[in-house]
C-alpha cells in the first residue's frame, strides 16, 4: 500500500460526518462558506504560490510580498469582497505583511480611540488604502512598559501643534510592522507634555512619508530593524525603526476619545478610563486567540496525516510495519494537541462574543466589564500562544527527521508563529495582568459577589474545603467532576497566593516576590474558562452523525490531558488524591483509543487546502514519498552534479591528499 491508500483507508473508518464537523469547526454554515471560498481563491491563484519563498533573498522576499498584497487588494476591489472575506483572504495568503497592521491595528486604533470627527476624516482614507498606517508603540528601550515610553509630544500653543520628538536612542520606535518601507502614517504613542507637565502616554496620527513620492518627511528617519528568526516567514514584513526630530503635527491629530487638549492647552479627561487607550491591544489579542487555533490545527493536520503514513518497526514476517500513529506515545503527544486546537477554536468564538459585548457597552460608556475582558483577552492570548508554539514544535518532532525539512511546512510555521508569544503583550506580563484581576477579585470576596468568568471564585470558601469524589476512571467522563476539579485547583491557588500576599509589608512587594506563583494561578484560572467553554459548547445542539460524540471525546481529552500535565498543582492543592490523578490518566489512555479511528477525519474537518498547509508531509492525498523526492530535486543545489565551489575548494584538498600519500 502507498500513502494514498493509507489515508483513503483511514478516512473510511471515520465514525462521524466530516462535512458537518467542518461547519462545527468554522462556527456556522455561513462562516464555512466564506472560509472555503477564500481558501480556494488563494490556492488556485498562481500569484499566491509559496514554495519558492525559502529560496528568495530578503529584498526579493519583501518585493514578492508587496506583489501578492497588491494583487490581493485588486481582488478585494474587483470581486467586491466584504471586510470579513478580505480578512480571510489575507489569512490564507499566509504571509506577514503591512496590511496586517493596517487592518488589525491602524484602523481599530482610529475607530476605538478617535473622536467622531477624527473617525469621519481618517477611517475612510484608511479603509480605501489611500493612506497606509501602522501602530508605533514599542521603542528600542521599552515595549511591555507602555507608561515608560520616552517619545514626547509637546504642545505648542502658538502654532496649535504637537511636536513629536525622539529625545534618546532608546526612544526610537522599534518593531512596528510596515514602518520601514511601506507605511505612510503611524499612530505614534508618546508622552504628552503641556507647559512642562507630563500627562501620560497618548496616541498621535503622524504622517511619515510623502503621498507623492513616498520619501520620508523632513525630520523623520526610517529604516528596517534587520532579519528576524526563520528565513522565509516574518522577513516578508518590514518591521521598522523611526526617529523623530521635532516633527510638527496639527493638534487635531492627537486621538482624543479618552482625553482632549484644547486650543488653549487645557488637558481635559473624558469620563472614560485611561485604559481605553489600550483598547486596540485588547482587540488584537482577541484575534490572536482565534489565530492560535488555526496555526495549531495546521500543525496537527500535518503531523496526523504523516503519522498515518509513516511506518516503523513491528513487522517480523515481511508484512507492513506499524503506523506510527498506532503507538500510544505518539497518540499521547498528538491527540491532546488536536483536542487543544478545538478547545482554542471554541474559546476564541466565545471570546469574540465577550469582546463584541464590551464594544457595545463602551459605545454607551458602560465600562463595568472592561477589567474582566482585559483579563480574559490577556490570559487567553498567553495560554493559547504558548501552547500553540510548543504544539507546533512537538508536531515537528512527531514527524521525525522529515519534520526538520522546510518542505514539511513545520519549521516555517514555527518561525512564523513563535513571536505571537511576545508581540501584543509578552506572555508572562499578560499572565501578571490576570493575576492583578484575580487578587482584586479574591480580596473583594467579602463585599462583592464575582460574576462572569470569575463567578466560581464566589464559591471559593466551599471549593477550598471540598474534596474530589471520583472513584473510578469512568467518573472522569462526568463534566461536573472535571469542571469542579479545575475550579477547585484554580480557586485554591488564587486564595493561597492572596493569603501569602498578606504576609508582606506592602502588596507591591508581595506581588513582585510571588509573581511566579501568581502567574501559575492565572494560568489555572484561564484553564477553568477554556475547559468550561468547551463543556458549554457541547451543551448546545450539534447536528451531524457522530459529531457531538467525537467532540465530547476531544473535550475530555483536553481536560484530562491538562489535569495530567498539571497534576502537581492538583495534588499540591489537596483537591485530588494520587489515586484519583492516576484514574484520570487511565481514562485518558482509553480516550486516545476512541480518537484513533477518527484521527484523520478530525484533521480533515479543518478543511485546510494543500496550499495553506504548504507541507509535503501533510498533503491531503497522502502521496508523501514521491513528492518529498520531487521537492528535494528542486533545491538549487541539485541544479548540477558539480556544485559551485567544488573545483575551487574541495578538489585541491582531495589532490593534496593524493600528493601526500605518495610521499
Ligand atoms: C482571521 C484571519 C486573520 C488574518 C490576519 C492575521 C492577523 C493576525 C493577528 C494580528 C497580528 C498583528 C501583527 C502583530 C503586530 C504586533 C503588534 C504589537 O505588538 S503592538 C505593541 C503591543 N504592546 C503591548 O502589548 C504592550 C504590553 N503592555 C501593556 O499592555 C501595559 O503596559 C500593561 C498592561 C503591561 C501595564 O499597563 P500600565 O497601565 O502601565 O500598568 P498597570 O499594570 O498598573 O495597569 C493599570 C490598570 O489598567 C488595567 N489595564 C491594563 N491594560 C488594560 C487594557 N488593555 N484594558 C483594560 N484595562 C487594562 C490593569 O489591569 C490595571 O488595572 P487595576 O484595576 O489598576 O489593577
Ligand atoms: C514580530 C513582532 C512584531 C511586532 N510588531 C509590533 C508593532 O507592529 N508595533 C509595536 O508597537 N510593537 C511591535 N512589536 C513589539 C512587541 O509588542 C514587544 O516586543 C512586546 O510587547 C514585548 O515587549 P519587550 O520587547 O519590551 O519585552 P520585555 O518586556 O523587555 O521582555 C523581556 C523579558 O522581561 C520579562 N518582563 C518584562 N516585564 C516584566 C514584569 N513586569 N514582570 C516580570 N517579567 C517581566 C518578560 O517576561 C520577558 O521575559 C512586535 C514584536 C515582534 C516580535
Amino acid at each position: 500500500m502507498e500513502g494514498v491508500d493509507y489515508l483513503r483507508d483511514e478516512r473510511s473508518k471515520a465514525q462521524f460526518d466530516v462535512e458537518t464537523m467542518k461547519v462545527a469547526w468554522a462556527g456556522s454554515p455561513e462562516a464555512f462558506l466564506v472560509c472555503d471560498r477564500m481558501a480556494k481563491l488563494v490556492a488556485n491563484d498562481p500569484v499566491f504560490e509559496k514554495f519558492s519563498k525559502p529560496m528568495l533573498g530578503r529584498k526579493e522576499l519583501f518585493k514578492n510580498t508587496l506583489r501578492k498584497t497588491a494583487h490581493a487588494w485588486k481582488l478585494v476591489n474587483d470581486l467586491h469582497l466584504t471586510e470579513e472575506e478580505a480578512k480571510w483572504l489575507r489569512h490564507y495568503i499566509d504571509e506577514p505583511s503591512y496590511t496586517d497592521l493596517q487592518w488589525e491595528m491602524f484602523v481599530p486604533a482610529l475607530e476605538g480611540q478617535g473622536t467622531e470627527e477624527q473617525k469621519k476624516k481618517w477611517v475612510p482614507l484608511a479603509k480605501t488604502m489611500q493612506i497606509i498606517g501602522t501602530y508605533a508603540q514599542t521603542e528600542l528601550g521599552h515595549g511591555s512598559n507602555v507608561q515608560g515610553l520616552e517619545t514626547t509630544a509637546t504642545f505648542d500653543r502658538q502654532s496649535d501643534e504637537f511636536v513629536i520628538h525622539s529625545p534618546t536612542l532608546t526612544s526610537s520606535k522599534w518593531w512596528p510592522g510596515g514602518l520601514a518601507k511601506v507605511t505612510t502614517h503611524a499612530i505614534v504613542y508618546a508622552r504628552l507634555i503641556i507647559d512642562g507637565h507630563f500627562y501620560g502616554v497618548h496616541g498621535f496620527i503622524v504622517q511619515l512619508r510623502s503621498l507623492e513620492d513616498h520619501s520620508p518627511l523632513p525630520g523623520i528617519t526610517l529604516g528596517d530593524i534587520g532579519m528576524k528568526f526563520g528565513h522565509g516567514t516574518y522577513n516578508t514584513m518590514d518591521n521598522g525603526v523611526a526617529r523623530f526630530d521635532r516633527v510638527r503635527i496639527p493638534r487635531d491629530q492627537m486621538l482624543m476619545r479618552v482625553s482632549q487638549v484644547t486650543k488653549e492647552g487645557k488637558y481635559m479627561k473624558s469620563n472614560v478610563p485611561r485604559q481605553l487607550g489600550y483598547a486596540t491591544m485588547v482587540s488584537v489579542r482577541q484575534t490572536i486567540v482565534s489565530d492560535a487555533s488555526k496555526a495549531l490545527s495546521r500543525a496537527v493536520c500535518i503531523a496526523t496525516r504523516y503519522s498515518a503514513i509513516r511506518r516503523q518497526f513491528g513487522s517480523r514476517d515481511g508484512g507492513p510495519e506499524t503506523q506510527v500513529l498506532d503507538y500510544k506515545t505518539q497518540q499521547s503527544r498528538l491527540f491532546p494537541l488536536v483536542a487543544s486546537a478545538f478547545a482554542f477554536r471554541f474559546a476564541s468564538d466565545w471570546l469574540k462574543l465577550l469582546y463584541t459585548d464590551v464594544k457595545q457597552r463602551l459605545e454607551v460608556n458602560d465600562f463595568s466589564t472592561l477589567p474582566e475582558v482585559h483579563a480574559c483577552t490577556a490570559g487567553f492570548k498567553s495560554l493559547t500562544t504558548a501552547a500553540t508554539a510548543e504544539g507546533i514544535e512537538e508536531c515537528r518532532k512527531l514527524c521525525g527527521g522529515h519534520g526538520y525539512l522546510i518542505s514539511s511546512g513545520l519549521p516555517e510555521l514555527f518561525a512564523f508563529y513563535v513571536p505571537a508569544c511576545t508581540y501584543e503583550g509578552e506572555n508572562v506580563v499578560m499572565l501578571l495582568q490576570v493575576a492583578r484581576f484575580l487578587v482584586k477579585t479574591v480580596s473583594d470576596l467579602g463585599n462583592k459577589q464575582p460574576v462572569g468568568t470569575a463567578a466560581y471564585l464566589g464559591r471559593a470558601s466551599l471549593l477550598v474545603q471540598k474534596n474530589c469524589v471520583v472513584q473510578t476512571a469512568e467518573d472522569w467522563l462526568n463534566p461536573i467532576a472535571i469542571l469542579e476539579a479545575f475550579e477547585a485547583r484554580a480557586a485554591r491557588m488564587a486564595v493561597g497566593c492572596c493569603q501569602r500576599l498578606a504576609e508582606f509589608k506592602s502588596p507591591e512587594e508581595g506581588f513582585a516576590e510571588l509573581s511566579s506563583d501568581l502567574a501559575e494561578a492565572s494560568l489555572a484560572h484561564c484553564q477553568v474558562i477554556v475547559v468550561s467553554t468547551f463543556i458549554r459548547r457541547l451543551q448546545q445542539d450539534i447536528p451531524g452523525r457522530g459529531v457531538k460524540q467525537a467532540l465530547e471525546v476531544l473535550c475530555n481529552v483536553y481536560a484530562l490531558f491538562l489535569l495530567h500535565k498539571h497534576q502537581g498543582d492538583f495534588l499540591a492543592t489537596g483537591y485530588l488524591t494520587p489515586k484519583q490523578a492516576s484514574l484520570a490518566n487511565d481514562q485518558l489512555r482509553t480516550l486516545y483509543s476512541k480518537v484513533r479511528p477518527n484521527a484523520i477525519a478530525l484533521v480533515d474537518s479543518f478543511n485546510h487546502t494543500d496550499h495553506y498547509l504548504s507541507s509535503v508531509l501533510g498533503r491531503y492525498d497522502g502521496n508523501v514519498y514521491p513528492k518529498l523526492y520531487e521537492a528535494a530535486l528542486k533545491d538549487p543545489l541539485n541544479d548540477s552534479d558539480i556544485a559551485d565551489g567544488i573545483h575551487q575548494y574541495v578538489q585541491p584538498i582531495l589532490k593534496q591528499k593524493l600528493h601526500s600519500s605518495k610521499l
